[in-house]
């Protein structure tokens, strides 16, 4: 029988995980050794005996601590990597499957260009699913025409692209991953590839496909919004873009299409509107009257579907009989269509989705992400809703429509279909739940819905989530299921560093402290893993001394480590090859090169000095009152001179003052202590006794070689500019001249 079956199974990688607990505790160990040593010397009255100032050991003992403490919270990932298979061909018939809800997220027309985020509308309309059981909803906080128009365009050119996907079983549903990629590089309609038919379709829709990036530039030039209506200030907008429902009717063709609805939520610039927490939130009310289907696909707007079966993928683990009750959702990798091959700036976060995720899967699962997971609708709405609560009470945590009320007991009754007479006023309704009042006095984003309280909405939903008991899987295969486009110049990388670090230190800070949050369903490895995300921006404070305490002190002769000669000199050794030998064997494991090795820890440096400092003191700031949250959408704007500096592997230095500053600064102070180190080393002859501390300054500068390339040797337009080198070396002056006159005294 074939329900006997499993739709789904699970492999624990054995090998891997026996070949990292071991190294774990092996590097456990010599860190023992490490702080045993650090004690001895501090107590044993060896710091005044050998005139060495305390402040500057102490801090460098503090920073090895916390640097040692986020590694170890970082082990839970490493504890019990898994992976799955499913098996899509089990699944029950198409008219058995539960309907689906997509939505869409955008922000920003400029940052954001209309055509890429119709495609990702496309592709999630074209997907392998019954699309009668498909509602896609566009959440557009730009709340811009040329979106909605945009729409309007996409759904005209879908009754063309869809068709024409199903009948020749194209497997890119995306047109512009389609269209730009070669002919016959397409698995599936390769069978077709030599049919005349085949190809004359091909040449046709290609040309609307033209026609339609035509109309959408078009639009882009011509409409304005002549309403006074601007982005921060505006009524709530819905749309079904089929039409009336009249409209539905007479159209034949209708039953190959998936509903496409266009939701822009009421804005007033006096009242905060919680970015894309309450965006999703205004979603989830809005389908809820309209199409109420039980799972939710959730995609950022450059996140197209690049596997037409990724909803049924997400489908075997929901209807899987055993596990189903307790899962919440399942998370797929977010992976990117535009990595270069030498992924310079970490882009395609490796570590994270192929290493951490897999390791998550084998706990309680993976965090949430924000894009690319199918969620249970009801999981978002908290335990408040069971057969027979009160309706009133209801209202308490879901607001006043009763309308939405209703739709918390009736399941996937798409009102698209079914309520045609009461269309319009179901447009009120939908309306008035996209309001910007609608919320207040309500839980939602409190206990209802995505957490408003973190701009990583995502991390924090998804923790509240386990915390209440529920799981979540993660599904890796090797074609990605969605593909959007990752960062490629490093104001973006920090930027949108800058923000995250904000958003997990906001958690860590508070009453959601993984450590302190509950009563908690989750196991303690899990609670570690979110614990290690919460508290890694700190690695800001390890990160600073290390890049500026044993250069300053090799500066003036003061040594801080074992010299080569004396025997704990191989603790430090050990606690180094240990690391990059972690490393190196993750990277090996997950398909990365040499090169990775090295970029990833260039970002790591990078971003710790900048991104996870600003964020942390701006989390810190927000905590204190002091600073109001801010969400800058990334980019996803391609500029072509940027584009090629990002593929010849050059990095883009054209940042903020603020970002490129701080960077520059210690790599000049890196320059100067490694060439007093090697000065004294030939004068003065103690080489030995400060060995670790100029290896630590030339390891800085090899991995940062690139900030040297870019300071003195690259004459184009992503170099760093003259009067950031001089700002710099002002910074790197004043760090100097203050330790000289304060740390170092004591
Ligand atoms: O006020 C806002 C701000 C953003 N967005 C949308 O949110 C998505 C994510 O924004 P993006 O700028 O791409 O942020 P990233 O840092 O790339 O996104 C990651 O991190 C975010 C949290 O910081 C999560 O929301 C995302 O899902 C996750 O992919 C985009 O589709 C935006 O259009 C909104 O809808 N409203
Ligand atoms: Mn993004």
């Amino acid at each position: 029988m074939e329900d006997s079956q499993p739709l789904h199974i699970r492999y624990v990688h054995k090998s891997a995980t026996i070949i990292q607990r071991s190294q774990t505790f092996l590097h456990v160990l010599v860190v023992g050794f490490l702080f045993y040593y650090r004690a001895y010397f501090f107590f044993g009255n060896d710091i005044k005996n050998s005139g060495i100032p305390t402040l500057p050991w102490l801090l460098l003992s503090v920073s090895e601590f916390l640097l040692f403490m986020i590694w170890l919270l970082g082990q839970a990932f490493r504890w019990r990597p898994v992976s799955r298979t499913v098996f899509l061909e089990r699944l029950p018939e198409d008219d058995k499957l539960p309907s689906i809800d997509v939505f869409v997220f955008t922000a920003d027309p400029d940052r954001e260009p209309t055509l890429q985020v119709m495609n990702t509308v496309l592709s999630a309309m074209a997907m392998d699913y019954p699309p009668d059981k498909l509602h896609v909803y566009l959440s557009d906080d730009g709340g811009s025409p040329v979106t909605l128009n945009g729409m309007k365009e996409a759904w005209k050119f879908a009754k063309w692209w869809i068709p024409f996907c199903r009948r020749f079983g194209i497997q890119r549903r995306c047109p512009e991953a389609y269209f730009s990629s070669p002919e016959n590089d397409d698995d599936d309609s390769r069978d077709f590839g030599s049919s005349v038919e085949f190809r004359l379709e091909r040449e046709k829709i290609k040309e609307k496909y033209q026609a339609f990036k035509e109309s959408v530039k078009i639009l882009k030039g011509t409409i304005q919004d002549t309403n006074g209506f601007t982005s921060k200030d505006h009524p709530s907008v819905i749309e079904v873009i089929q039409g009336n429902p009249s409209e539905i009717k007479e159209q034949e063709d209708q039953s190959i299409l998936a509903h496409l609805v266009y939701v822009s939520r009421e804005k007033s610039s006096s009242y905060p509107h919680h970015f894309k927490a309450g965006a999703v939130n205004t979603l989830l009310r809005v389908s809820g009257v309209i199409s109420n289907s039980p799972y939710i696909l959730s995609l950022d707007c450059d996140m197209y579907c690049n596997d037409p079966t990724s909803m049924r993928q997400a489908i075997c683990f929901h209807l899987d009989p055993i596990t189903s009750s307790s899962l919440a959702f399942v998370q797929f990798p977010q992976k990117f269509h535009n990595i270069a091959k030498k992924d310079i700036y970490d882009s395609g976060i490796r570590s994270a989705f192929s290493s951490m995720w897999p390791g998550l899967d084998g706990l309680d699962g993976p965090f949430l992400t924000g894009t690319c997971f199918v969620i249970k609708r009801v999981a978002l709405y908290g335990s408040f809703v069971q057969e027979g609560a009160d309706p009133m009470e209801l209202k308490k945590y879901f607001g006043p429509s009763n309308e939405f009320i209703k739709s918390l007991f009736q399941h996937a009754k798409s009102n698209l279909i079914h309520g045609k007479d009461s269309f319009n006023e179901l447009l009120q309704e939908a309306e008035f739940l996209a309001s910007c009042t609608y919320g207040d006095q309500t839980k939602w984003g409190e206990e209802v819905g995505f957490l408003h309280y973190s701009v990583a909405e995502d991390f924090l939903t998804g923790f509240a989530l386990q915390s209440k008991g529920w799981k979540s899987v993660y599904v890796n295969s090797s074609k990605p299921q969605f593909l959007g486009s990752g960062v490629t110049n490093l104001n973006d990388l920090l930027t949108q560093g800058t923000r995250w670090s904000t958003g997990l230190v906001e958690v860590g800070i508070s009453k959601f402290c993984p450590f302190a949050y509950g009563p908690s369903k989750m196991c303690f490895l899990e609670k570690m893993c979110y614990g290690n995300f919460t508290f890694f921006p700190f690695y800001c404070i390890p990160l600073w001394c290390f890049a500026t305490i044993p250069q300053l002190c090799l500066l003036k002769g003061i040594p801080l480590y074992p010299g080569v000669s004396n025997s704990c000199f191989i603790i430090f050794m050990l606690l180094f090859i240990s690391s990059i030998a972690q490393h190196f064997y993750e990277i090996l494991t997950t398909g990365g090169s040499l090169g990775s090795l090295i970029y990833e820890q260039r970002v790591w440096m990078m971003k710790s000095i900048t991104s996870h400092l600003y964020g942390t003191l701006d989390a810190f700031m927000k905590r204190l009152g002091v600073r109001e949250a801010s969400f800058l959408p990334t980019n996803k704007a391609e500029d072509d001179e940027r584009v090629k500096l990002y593929e010849n592997g050059a990095y883009d230095f054209r940042t903020s003052m603020m970002f490129l500053a701080p960077l520059v600064a210690l790599v000049i102070l890196n320059m100067m202590s490694l060439l007093v180190g090697f000065a004294r080393a030939i004068l003065v002859g103690d080489l030995n006794k400060m060995f670790v501390q100029v290896f630590i300054s030339f390891y800085i500068l090899a991995i940062n070689y690139p900030i040297i390339e870019g300071m003195v040797i690259r004459k184009d337009k992503g170099r760093i500019p003259t009067s950031v080198i001089i700002s710099s070396s002002i910074l790197c002056m004043i760090i100097l001249l203050s330790v000289e006159s304060g740390l170092l005294m004591y």
